[in-house]
């Protein structure tokens, strides 16, 4: 009873980003060296016509990105490389409101239940899958996408589970990301090639916002936009 009211409580909770990501298709996961460069990337990625970010907790800035990135901004904010409870509890603290983690800890996925927060756990086989389904979850992250296999990795995962939403990140490129796109349990796409590091050493924020057009282009491959993708 206590596992079907907390699985109710996720459900109910990740519908708000879970939504969001199954309209956008992507998720921009960035690398902050500098906490600096949240609002100007917030910029950056609205003018492209997302709508969240993942800030990995890979630099010192994270948290204070994050919390810059809550405060000033309209993106929905995640964390993600979250590798324990800690990290889980002070990035919701920051602001963060949704967790992604590259592998999977019942002990983090449990305490972002207990916190009401969507979180996103990596898995790389069934096995991990299934882990995710008896804690009650509707969406994992698929990690590393690209060297586990790529879209057709996806595909064969997603028929044994077809509730199952996928967000495959690692190794996303223009160039192989209409593969993952095309996947209907694919829920979105994540990755640096948006707001990649050179970018953002360099302040190249228009670049920021031209890949990030480009991409969410991807997205409606009906429109005219794709020929822009390069
Ligand atoms: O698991 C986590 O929480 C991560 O932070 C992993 C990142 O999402 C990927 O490392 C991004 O991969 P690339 O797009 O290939 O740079």
């Amino acid at each position: 009873m206590v596992t079907y009211v907390t699985a109710v409580h996720q459900h109910e909770r990740s519908s708000d980003i879970v939504r969001l990501l199954a309209g956008d298709r992507l998720l921009p996961v960035v690398i902050l060296p500098d906490a600096s460069a949240a609002e100007p990337l917030a910029a950056a990625i609205t003018a492209g016509g997302l709508r969240s970010i993942e800030v990995t907790l890979r630099t010192p800035a994270a948290l204070d990105a994050i919390k810059r990135l809550a405060a000033s901004s309209d993106l929905l904010v995640g964390a993600g490389t979250v590798l324990n409870t800690e990290q889980a509890e002070r990035a919701v603290e920051a602001g963060a409101r949704y967790v992604v983690c590259p592998g999977f800890s019942a002990a983090v996925v449990r305490r972002c239940q207990d916190l009401g927060v969507p979180v996103f756990p990596g898995v790389a086989t069934p096995t991990e899958i299934q882990m995710a389904l008896e804690a009650g979850l509707e969406a994992v992250k698929f990690f590393p996408a690209e060297q586990l296999g790529g879209a057709p990795m996806v595909k064969a995962l997603s028929a044994p589970f077809p509730g199952v939403r996928f967000v495959p990140t690692g190794g996303v490129t223009t160039a192989n990301l209409a593969a993952y796109l095309a996947i209907p349990a694919v829920l979105a796409v994540g990755g640096t090639w948006m707001v990649a590091a050179d970018l953002l050493a360099a302040g190249d924020y228009a670049e920021i916002t031209r890949r990030t057009a480009a991409a969410v282009a991807a997205t409606r491959p009906d429109t005219t936009g794709d020929a822009d993708v390069r």
